[in-house]
């Protein structure tokens, strides 16, 4: 995938949340972002994702430019948020369907077949006529990866996808995107799983107070140039270790 971003800013009324982000990323499959909590991770998808208005400034996702051609964006994405923003009236297999017959003009019937294909891939397909109330926080949030993938995206946005769930749960969604990447899927994830970005993910960026400090191939988290990835990587393995 390509991701460039060009003197991207982000202010909420006078708060500056990014702070003139410029990266051009590409051909690359996986990037990860990573950086302390506030720095503006999430806002930087959000954005990548359309649902947040530029400032100021650019972002290109391959061919796309996300600032004016939403509809496009939208049909070629698939998001994943934090909480998995299923539609609780739905089974698991109408969360499904619903977007690939409404959005994409498939017949009911392809809809379905390729729908229970995939649960049945991801070892869901027992759950197809529930809803999403009769399932685990993890399972609620496969059906979501599974429903973003659904649309064959040209790349797929990950927002904490486990940050709600506890690690058992948590095991489950990350062995669900390393399934991704073995299907060399391109996707964008922010996570504060560092030792799963490390196994996951070919480029990273790392954000801290709204700036891009550091960014490359995924061995900067190895050997990290500033004090600022340093000391974050520091804290965050003294827990884990
Ligand atoms: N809708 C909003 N209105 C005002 N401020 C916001 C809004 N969304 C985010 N912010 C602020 O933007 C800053 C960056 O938030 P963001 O959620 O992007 O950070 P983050 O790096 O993803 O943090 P975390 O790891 O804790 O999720 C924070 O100070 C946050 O309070």
């Amino acid at each position: 995938m390509r991701l460039e971003l060009n003197q991207l800013e982000k202010e909420f009324g006078d708060k500056k949340v990014l702070n003139g982000l410029d990266v051009d990323i590409e051909d690359h499959h996986i990037i990860g972002v990573i950086g302390p909590s506030g720095g503006g991770k999430s806002t930087l998808l959000r954005m990548i994702a359309g649902f947040e208005s530029i400032s100021s400034g650019q972002i290109h996702l391959n061919d796309i430019n996300v600032g004016q051609e939403k509809e496009k964006l939208h049909k070629r994405c698939g998001f994943v948020f934090q909480s998995h923003h299923l539609f609780l009236h739905l089974t698991v297999l109408e969360n499904i369907t619903l977007i690939l017959e409404k959005v994409h003009g498939y017949s009911s019937q392809d809809a379905e077949e390729k729908a229970i294909r995939l649960l049945d891939q991801f070892g869901l397909k027992q759950h197809v006529n529930k809803k999403p109330q009769q399932l685990s926080g993890g399972q609620s949030q496969r059906v979501a990866i599974i429903r973003a993938l659904a649309i064959d995206p040209d790349v797929l946005l990950f927002d904490e996808p486990t940050s709600s769930l506890d690690p058992v749960l948590t095991y489950d969604v990350l062995e669900t995107i390393l399934e991704l990447k073995k299907e060399k899927k391109d996707f964008v994830i922010v996570t504060h799983e560092i030792g799963f970005v490390k196994e996951v993910a070919d480029y990273i960026v790392f954000i801290h107070e709204g700036e891009i400090v550091e960014h490359g191939p995924v061995e900067i988290v190895e050997e990290p140039k500033t004090d600022q990835l340093d000391d974050f990587l520091s804290k965050v393995f003294s827990w884990t270790n």
